[in-house]
């Protein structure tokens, strides 16, 4: 008797941990680890994933599984291990791990259902609510207002009983296909018995004498013009047979992708390639961080480093930031590897994503192309992982299971002994730090492709151009530079940063800010539908024609978003074509492409947007970058602000002058004697990297001291200060006194959804007891945390988003 140990689809402590179940008979051949299951689990069928076989249970009374979902295991064993590790590192339930590596639909989906088990009508409201029916929906009990213990009341007499449905999502296409069932003599055969009446039956089995492999229904229909009552009775008889075959949707299927060859490498780019091609060759790991400045080729050193491990038989894994995802980035993958990439993005429909995802683990893919999820690509051969742009936040996951993904990609290259480059024009100071002292191989590009030279930066002190009056959110330079690139016929890109800088509405006489009255920040202007919204709870609510503290009519809004820069743009320099690239212009599927394609083809002069072009464009035609606020980002509660900035300017930057023009930047702040402004417009990322390094050793941040964020909320204030004090007091106690226990302190966003928040931060060097102390606190609270609304700790051990 076989047994298989499942992971059951309860995130909690008491089912933290394999469940033996009794294979049965009929599903020895196919249960192996990895294979998702639908097991009786209390009173209900729930879904599980099979971590292992085993010939003996310890447990006395052991239950059949009831169902198997996949034939081939959906996690391989080494993802099954991944996720384990993955589990300790980040404090989150094995299951909960199992499902973040995959796709959407294949998480399950539970239907909870009240089956009434009498005939006779219940004696209380609940009979209504079941209306004569003998199944009622969970949801439209919960929305009767029948109280809870009237059901309950119902349930311990028998009379009533609560069933879990298990609905899996995923949605296989397919498509009917045709094949002959006898071979070309038989066939023949029976074209000679058949009555010469049968004009269409004797076309369709001519057809097959000739086509011996399988064609679409639909199709052959359509080749023959006949309909199926032809095709029936060849089927009943043998003569054909039907099937259906699995067709994937393919989001670029209509796409025709320019073939490319490798570009001889430059004596730079020879460089750094090296020791990665020797790494793959010997299969060994290690890690690369491959420091590159904008437009120093550094994509082209990737796609034949893939080239290579290609050629070797193994796959490639590439993660690029979701907003770097862009058209240009995928066609540079598609354009050398062809059908060979899957691409995996958020701007793909589920079932797309899945699709994209079943051709990795069919193998019919040797690259994926993906954002951070990416990292967890069912392939079984690695002989490259790559993350460009690694210095981004975005590889971080801020929800349940806090990932990063270059810890996952590092662990995964260690088991399959394959190298992992880690790119960018900007490196995080931790990576670099990493590089300095050696556990990183640095490689380094420092010069542009062409010999182009880095585009000159302006910078202009926003307060002087308000002294000599003038009030617009354009510079005169910018101006002027603006015109003369729409004389010569050039492009331009302009940036304003969204975060710290959105619409909020005030009112000029007495300084009133609209706020959300649920969570503690101010609420964002919508201009086309004149309403007032929360970014972070649901909350909205039209624009207000008066104040309400004062009453005064003088109350609009201020900061600015791209629509309105946008609009003082037309009115500034009319004859400007231009182009808005924000979250809503892009929120349609394809627009962003077609948004850049129409930049492409010089349809517009002027590119406006946020964040979302900060990155991976390669346009020859800009030679003007427009920064309208550098230091939008500098203002934010967070010791990353001046890295952040660095970063950003460094990369929007970039986008100038890339190929035979030269580019030209305008950099517009009100503090331009800060040293990440400074420094970004001289490229001198050494000096920002020691004056950063220095600021960090002083307030003992990263990457000197490591940190762990522990932010607790409840809708109770009084409450959420005395846990947080408690948990802040344990710490201290229990922690060496090398270590910092920073806190409690009500955290920069104080209030979200009504719910306080206040935070506690730990500094250490080395705590190897942290996490087990930490997973005692989690205990000891459990019980507090099961309630709905009650109370939540959330513990990062990572933290980038300190807000
Ligand atoms: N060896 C080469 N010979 C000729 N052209 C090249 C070579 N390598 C790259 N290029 C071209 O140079 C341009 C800049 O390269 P690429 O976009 O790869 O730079 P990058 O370092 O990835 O830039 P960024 O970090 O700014 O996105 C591209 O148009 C690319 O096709
Ligand atoms: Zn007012
Ligand atoms: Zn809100």
């Amino acid at each position: 008797m076989t047994f298989a140990r499942v992971i059951v689809d309860v995130p909690s402590k008491n089912t933290n941990r394999p469940f033996d179940y009794k294979i049965p008979e009929k599903f020895e051949s196919v249960v192996q680890p990895g294979v998702r299951v639908i097991v009786p689990f209390g009173p209900r069928k729930i879904m599980g994933y099979v971590v292992a076989l085993t010939n003996e249970s310890d447990f006395d009374k052991v239950k059949n599984l009831s169902e198997v979902l996949d034939v081939t295991p959906a996690l391989t064993e080494e993802l099954l291990h991944l996720g384990k590790w993955l589990s300790k590192q980040t404090l989150s339930y094995y299951v909960s791990c199992l499902q973040v590596m995959l796709p959407q639909v294949m998480k399950a989906k539970y239907r909870k259902e009240l089956w009434k088990l009498t005939e006779s009508p219940l004696d209380s409201e609940l009979d209504r609510v079941f209306d004569g029916r003998a199944v009622l929906d969970y949801e439209e009990f919960d929305a009767s207002g029948v109280s809870y213990h009237t059901l309950r009341k119902h349930i311990d007499d028998g009379e009533v009983d609560v069933h879990y449905e298990v609905k899996s999502r995923e949605t296989k296409r397919t498509t009917r296909m045709v094949q002959p069932a006898l071979d070309e003599m038989e066939l023949l055969g029976f074209l000679e018995d058949l009555s010469k009446q049968a004009k269409k039956q004797k076309a369709i089995v001519e057809y097959f004498t000739e086509h011996r492999e399988p064609i679409s229904k639909k199709q052959l229909l359509q080749t023959l013009s006949t309909t199926s009552a032809s095709l029936k009775p060849l089927i009943k008889d043998g003569v054909l047979k039907e099937f259906d075959q699995e067709v994937f949707r393919d989001p670029y299927q209509d796409r025709e992708f320019e073939r490319t060859t490798p570009f001889e490498l430059t004596e730079e780019q020879a460089e750094a390639i090296g020791p990665i091609l020797k790494t793959i060759d010997r299969e060994q790991h290690d890690t690369f961080l491959l420091h590159g400045v904008t437009g120093s080729g550094k994509t082209e050193v990737y796609l034949q480093s893939i080239q290579k491990v290609m050629d070797k038989g193994e796959e490639a894994i590439m993660l690029v930031p979701e907003i770097a995802l862009t058209p240009q980035m995928v066609e540079r993958f598609k354009g050398r590897f062809g059908s060979k990439v899957a691409v995996l993005h958020s701007a793909l429909s589920a079932g797309e994503k899945y699709d994209e995802w079943r051709k990795i683990q069919r193998k019919e893919v040797q690259v994926v192309v993906g954002a951070r999820s990416a990292i967890f690509a069912p392939f079984s051969n690695i002989g490259l992982i790559i993350i460009d742009e690694e210095h981004e936040t975005s590889y971080k996951q801020e929800d349940r299971t806090r990932y990063h993904a270059r810890d996952v990609a590092i662990e995964r290259a260690k088991r399959h002994h394959c190298p992992v480059v880690l790119g960018s024009a900007t490196p995080a100071l931790e990576s670099y730090a990493r590089a300095a002292k050696g556990n990183y191989q640095l490689l380094t590009l420092s010069k542009r492709m062409n010999d182009a030279t880095m585009p000159d930066v302006e910078i202009v002190d926003m307060r002087e151009e308000l002294h000599e009056g003038n009030r617009s959110m354009f510079s005169r330079m910018l101006k002027e530079k603006i015109e003369d690139r729409l004389t010569k016929g050039e492009q331009a890109v302009l940036f304003l940063n969204r975060r710290g800088y959105s619409t909020f509405v005030m009112c000029r006489d007495c300084g009133h800010v609209s706020e959300c009255p649920h969570c503690d920040i101010a609420l964002t202007f919508h201009k086309r539908q004149n309403r007032l919204k929360c970014h972070y709870c649901s909350h909205e609510e039209p624009m207000p024609t008066e104040c309400p503290e004062c009453e005064s009519k003088t109350i609009r809004y201020f900061g600015t978003g791209t629509q309105k820069v946008e609009e003082a743009l037309e009115q500034l320099i009319p004859e400007a074509r231009v182009l808005r690239m924000d979250v809503d212009t892009t929120r349609r599927k394809g627009s962003h492409e077609r948004l850049l394609t129409k930049f492409g083809n010089k349809e517009a002069d002027i590119l406006l947007g946020t964040q979302m072009i900060a990155k991976g464009l390669d346009f020859g035609n800009v030679t003007l970058v427009g920064v309208l606020a550098a230091d939008s980002l500098l203002n934010l509660p967070d010791f990353r602000a001046s890295e952040k900035t660095f970063q950003l300017l460094t990369q929007v930057s970039g986008r100038a002058g890339r190929h035979e023009k030269p580019g030209e930047v305008v950099v517009q702040t009100y503090t331009p004697e800060h040293y990440s402004v400074d420094l970004a417009s001289e490229y001198d990322f050494d000096r920002f990297f020691q004056e950063e390094m220095r600021i960090r050793k002083a307030f003992n941040y990263p990457p000197y001291y490591f940190l762990t964020l522990i932010t607790v909320s409840h809708p109770n204030q009084l409450k959420v200060q005395e846990v947080t004090t408690k948990i802040a007091q344990f710490m201290r106690q229990k922690l060496s006194d090398q270590s910092f226990v920073l806190g409690p302190t009500p955290s920069a966003l104080t209030r979200i959804n009504n719910r306080y928040r206040y935070q506690c931060m730990i500094k250490y060097k080395k705590e190897p007891e942290q996490r087990k102390l930490v997973e005692r606190i989690l205990h000891y609270y459990e019980d507090e945390m099961k309630q709905e609304n009650g109370l939540q700790i959330i513990v990062d051990f990572q933290p980038y988003q300190l807000m």
